[in-house]
């Protein structure tokens, strides 16, 4: 699986409400060093030392670039605005385990800025879009036991406590108890509501249907198009067949032919709409019911226009990409058939 992971110089600030998360720069490093080097933030922090030697934190930020370029860690300033200043409140990261498919998210405010939710707003863009945009299924973080604010930050944005462990503190000279937390893209925000007249309940599990049109587009070379959900939607981060829900008095073929144009530009026909197979799936919220098509023929060029990424995969590869559990039967149909 190839991914496009925006080296330092390229990468696209984050925004939340109040902030915008940016790659660190090297004239960061004085309003870092003045917020770092302060012993109620140091305490807190595993990997940091106290009192914190000023040369280290341009040779901390120069790090950073490298480790993004190499898609080994994203580090990142968490910025605000005071009138028309930008000012430096805080980092948040995020690093990937070596070979693994779990990264770890780890962050701190500066104490002036404490107590207005800074943490949580940046952490939990940053979680959201590590989910939505690195090749991981879990992100992991931990916390000294007896830091009741970070705990609750975590917990906020998404995370469930999975135990508690020790872990060495550079800034108290040795091992501190810690809790230990742990999310996933089922952890994220929960479907949306549906409107009540496109969701008859299913008798038997008191569950509203969705009714949501897919299709594979198939290329010359036979490969199968899959887009991956962007940041923001239920299950980020998984790739999927294009499509979407079923307008009420829709039909499959005309829901399919406005989400291909929508999402990625294209004109089909319902002549070149193939009927393939279906999926009937329990998730928690809602009963998915599914048809799957295929389409060889359209016109226009593919292109994400939602932002989100796209991929022509060989139908061999297909089960190499992460999709929501709906699909999983339709992955093993559409590799026998093709
Ligand atoms: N398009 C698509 N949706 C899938 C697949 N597998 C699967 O479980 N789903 C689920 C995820 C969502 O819960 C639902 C599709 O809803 P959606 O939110 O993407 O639909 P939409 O494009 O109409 O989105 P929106 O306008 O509501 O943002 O179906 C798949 O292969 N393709």
């Amino acid at each position: 699986m190839t991914d496009a992971l925006s080296p330092a110089a390229g990468f696209a600030p984050l925004r939340t409400e109040r902030f915008t998360l940016r790659a660190l720069r090297a004239e960061d490093a004085p309003a870092l060093h003045r917020l770092v080097n302060d012993w109620e933030v140091a305490k807190m922090l595993a990997r940091v030392p106290f009192p914190y030697p000023r040369g280290l934190a341009e040779e901390w930020i120069a790090s950073t670039a490298v480790q993004m370029e190499e898609g080994s860690a994203w580090h990142l300033a968490i910025t605000g605005h005071e009138g028309d200043r930008e000012v430096l409140v805080g980092c948040v990261g995020i690093t990937r385990e070596p070979n693994g498919t779990r990264a770890e998210l780890g962050y701190w405010v500066g104490r002036r800025f404490w107590g207005h939710g800074a943490a949580s707003e940046a952490a939990g863009r940053m979680l959201r879009w590590a989910l939505a945009n690195l090749p991981i299924e879990r992100v992991v973080a931990s916390a000294l036991a007896d830091n009741t604010r970070s705990n609750a930050v975590l917990r906020r944005i998404g995370f469930r406590e999975t135990g508690t462990g020790m872990q060495d503190f550079v800034s108290r000279g040795g091992a501190m108890p810690v809790r230990l937390f742990e999310a996933g893209r089922e952890d994220m925000d929960a479907p949306a509501a549906l409107p009540a007249a496109a969701a008859p309940e299913a008798a038997a599990t008191g569950k509203r249907i969705l009714l949501v049109a897919a299709c594979a587009l198939i290329d010359a070379d036979g490969r199968v198009l899959l887009a991956r959900r962007p940041e923001g939607k239920p299950l980020a981060g998984l790739w999927e067949f294009p499509g979407g829900k079923m307008h009420a008095e829709e039909t499959p073929e005309a829901a399919l032919i406005r989400e291909l144009h929508e999402e990625l530009g294209i004109d089909v026909t319902e002549a070149c709409l193939a009927p393939f197979a279906f999926a009937s799936h329990g998730y928690e919220a809602f009963h998915l019911l599914m048809p799957l098509y295929l389409c060889r023929r359209w016109r226009g060029t593919v292109t994400g226009r939602e932002g989100q990424a796209l991929a022509w995969v060989r139908p061999e590869k297909l089960a190499s990409y992460p999709m929501p559990p709906a699909d999983v039967p339709l992955v093993a149909l559409l590799r026998d058939f093709l």
